[in-house]
């Protein structure tokens, strides 16, 4: 199949900022990654997020954007687009190659039982600003037919451990808001659910203990102490029983159970949970030869050490492997988007839950 260059671009659940990544692929194999760009959010932008997040909680309609999330969604798609121009116009990159762009938005709210998902962020726009074809609102579809509209990272992933010829049975985790898991079976099967909490609670806590953004290089974390019965009250969540595939909303779990604690503590417990969390859903899902890590938590050391020493399995960051931490969601809507022209399913039985693999993405033309 023909060969695109696109770029792909993500504002996670974690609402830290805009990363955009350029790779070359045909929608199955990944020729070659190229440059990539981080644009954080202006904490002023990143408060009209948040709020725009709570606004999103009284939604019924998806299409509906009354109050704030009229301004929040005109905040992605001019970050999205200065985020993409600023790319585009570096001296490392062609841009005339670029020739497809995957955009996947804002999730403010994310509730597929009531077969609700919503990303903002105007596609149409984007696609005009940039003068190159835009894929974007690619939870929709897989939604709409029943599944559960993510993860839609774990076809990437596949692509991923194929490429770098792993064999055995590899647990692709992502720690951005939320935490992701992707176990990619020796013959290419997959089954990928939310694992539970990612950095969102710990980035909560920070930002109301101390005013900071997140718990940079996990110092906090890894200088408190784990309350173990805290953390019993956190994995006490029937989420936890739940057989894959699910999904979660950002603000699905509540941090009152380390409110007493110091911020050391709770961030030492919080890291915690993230990392049980994880394990315990890779071994429910049957279990890995090893995890490879992705997403911002894996700057943090107390997430990765309590990872080891949860699951028992060898922990490496994605970089171990040729890699991108950082920019693995960004490449991943690059392809998506080169998967979604070609007709390609996105989502599959055990990645969404959806009934037969599917498409998705809505294509606009500049
Ligand atoms: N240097 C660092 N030290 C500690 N934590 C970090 C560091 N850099 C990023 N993080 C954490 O990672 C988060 C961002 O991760 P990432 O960009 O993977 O999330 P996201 O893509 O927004 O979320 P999601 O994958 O849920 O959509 C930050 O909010 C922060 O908590
Ligand atoms: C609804 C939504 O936006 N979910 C995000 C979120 O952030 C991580 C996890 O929860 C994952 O399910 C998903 O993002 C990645 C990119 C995915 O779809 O694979």
């Amino acid at each position: 199949m023909l060969r695109t260059v696109a770029m792909g671009m993500m504002s996670g659940t974690s609402l830290d900022g805009v990363d955009a990544a350029l790779i070359a692929s045909d929608g199955e194999t990944v020729e070659s990654f190229g440059p990539t760009l981080f644009r954080p959010y202006a904490e002023a932008e990143r408060a009209v997020l948040r709020a725009a997040l709570a606004a999103a909680r009284s939604l019924e309609d998806r299409t509906a954007r009354p109050g704030v999330l009229a301004e929040a969604e005109a905040i992605v798609t001019a970050a999205h687009a200065e985020t993409a121009e600023a790319l585009l116009g570096r001296a490392d990159v062609d841009r005339g190659r670029v020739s497809l762009v995957g955009f996947h938005g804002q999730t403010v709210f994310h509730a597929p039982h009531r077969f609700l998902t919503v990303q903002i962020g105007d596609g149409a726009a984007l696609a005009r600003r940039l003068g190159i074809p835009v894929v974007f609102d690619f939870r929709a579809a897989d939604v709409a037919a029943g599944g559960e509209g993510a993860p839609l990272v774990p076809v990437y992933h596949r692509a991923l451990v194929r490429r770098a010829g792993l064999a055995g049975r590899i647990a692709v985790v992502n720690i951005g808001g939320v935490a992701n898991a992707t176990l990619v079976g020796a013959e290419g099967d997959l089954v990928a659910f939310d694992t539970g909490p990612g950095n969102a609670l710990i980035d909560d806590l920070v930002r109301e203990r101390t005013g900071a953004a997140m718990d940079r290089g996990g110092l906090l974390s890894s200088a408190g102490r784990i309350d173990e019965m805290a953390l019993s009250a956190l994995l006490d969540d029937p989420y936890f029983l739940e057989p894959p595939p699910k999904s979660l909303d950002r603000d699905a779990f509540s941090r009152a159970p380390v409110g007493r604690l110091s911020t050391e503590d709770a961030a030492a417990t919080l890291a915690a949970f993230t990392a049980h969390a994880i394990a315990a859903g890779v071994a429910a899902a049957g279990g890995a030869e090893r995890i490879v890590v992705c997403g911002g938590g894996a700057h943090n050391p107390a997430i990765l050490a309590r990872l080891a020493e949860a699951s028992g399995l060898p922990v490496d960051r994605a970089e171990a492997l040729g890699w991108s931490a950082d920019f693995m969601e960004a490449q991943a809507f690059a392809f998506l988007a080169v998967r979604s022209v070609a007709g390609l399913p996105l989502t599959f039985p055990g990645t969404t839950g959806v009934g037969a693999p599917l498409s998705g993405g809505v294509f606009a033309q500049p």
